[in-house]
């Protein structure tokens, strides 16, 4: 395991590397407590990152895991900037599985016990001038973890350490990475409540199988299940994202026109990403004095060809493991194999007097 700080030659910020023995590793910035790499045992890259993301205050970058804190989206959802502010401030270390120097302010880090874990715990606390716009005080703590395999876990809490209560929404703005948006699938939001981003926060129902993409898509899913899988077909991979405390779903894709008008996105990126944020956006959480609220989002990866047989993703969210392909896909392959074996039969039937027909 291994965990070390460094200062990024290209954008001048500072990130934490996390790795571990198998080859697995992640980053992240000390600019917005943020994540924005997380690749497996063979180097391969899993989040999407922006070749054209701004590494330049007030700007957040684009791509990773931004934390949206403590407001999740814009002006209809509150008073302060789009998706909070601690996606733009400077976070500081203040724990990790290997000892650290201290930094910003020189605070000692602590050492977490770990043998199997790769970890580094980030702080944000309000400076003055955040008071004046959100006029709470607050600990908000991330902790990045990453196990053997390749497992990325992110914990989030958030401490009351003020003298009256305070309302936020939060969010892990998780930019995957995709080989082509026209062929994943989102499975485990099908028949949820969701509002529409796109139709003025309209709520609707999820009517169709699992979620496919074709066009600009923006909606919070609400209240689901705490799995979610999300099937790279191109890829032949499938991200499992678990969550616990953040109960609703964003799911978003700028598409080609959206694309266009944003400065720190590349004009066909939306082809290689799909952002999906585990959320507790429509109930705001409520903490009073001395309270903490803790959320948490594991995400791996596995391979998911569907011709090696090795996951059913549908399976995966329902938590069952002995079948290994979808329903429809089962079905049709074992009325296949039947009939398969009915016309060898009966070849070999005419051939043998001694195999009865049937
Ligand atoms: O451009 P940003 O402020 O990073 O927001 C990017 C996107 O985040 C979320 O997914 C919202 O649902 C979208 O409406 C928004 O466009």
């Amino acid at each position: 395991m291994n965990v070390h700080v460094e200062k990024d030659p290209t954008t001048g910020f500072e990130k934490v590397i996390l790795k571990e023995p198998r080859g697995s590793s992640a980053q992240v910035l000390l600019y917005g407590g943020q994540v924005t790499s997380w690749k497996n045992e063979r180097g391969e890259e899993l989040l999407f990152l922006s070749s054209k993301a701004i590494y330049k205050s007030p700007k957040a970058v684009r791509g990773g895991i931004p934390v949206c804190f403590p407001q999740f989206g814009g002006g209809s959802q509150g008073s302060l900037e789009q998706h909070g502010f601690a996606r733009n401030r400077l976070w500081r270390i203040v724990e990790s599985s290997v000892p650290l120097p201290g930094n910003n302010d020189a605070a000692p880090v602590t050492s977490i016990n770990s043998s199997n874990k790769a970890i580094v715990e980030l702080l944000l606390t309000p400076t003055e001038d955040d008071q004046k716009i959100w006029p709470h005080n607050f600990e908000l703590r991330l902790r990045v973890a990453l196990s053997i395999g390749g497992d990325l876990t992110m914990t989030a809490k958030v401490k009351n350490i003020d003298s009256k209560p305070f309302n936020f929404t939060f969010a892990l703005h998780t930019y995957l990475s995709v080989a082509d948006i026209t062929e994943v699938r989102v499975e485990g939001l099908e028949t949820l409540d969701y509002y529409d981003n796109l139709d003025e926060l309209k709520r609707s129902t999820e009517q169709g199988d699992a979620l496919t993409f074709d066009t600009e898509f923006d909606r919070v899913y609400l209240s689901t299940p705490n799995k979610i899988a999300v099937i790279d077909h191109k890829k032949k991979r499938t991200f499992i994202l678990k969550k616990d405390g953040l109960p609703d779903a964003v799911v978003w894709n700028p598409w080609e026109r959206k694309a266009k008008l944003m400065a720190d996105f590349g004009d066909e990126e939306y082809k290689y990403m799909l952002c999906v944020e585990a959320a507790a956006v429509e109930k705001p959480i409520s903490l009073k004095p001395g309270e903490e609220w803790t959320g948490r989002q594991e995400l791996s990866a596995v391979s998911s060809s569907y011709f090696s047989g090795q996951l059913d993703p549908r399976k995966v969210v329902q938590g069952s493991s002995n079948e290994h392909l979808p329903q429809n896909q089962t079905s049709i392959i074992s009325r296949f194999s039947l009939r398969l074996f009915a016309v060898i039969t009966l070849m070999c039937s005419s051939r043998n007097p001694n195999i009865k027909k049937f």
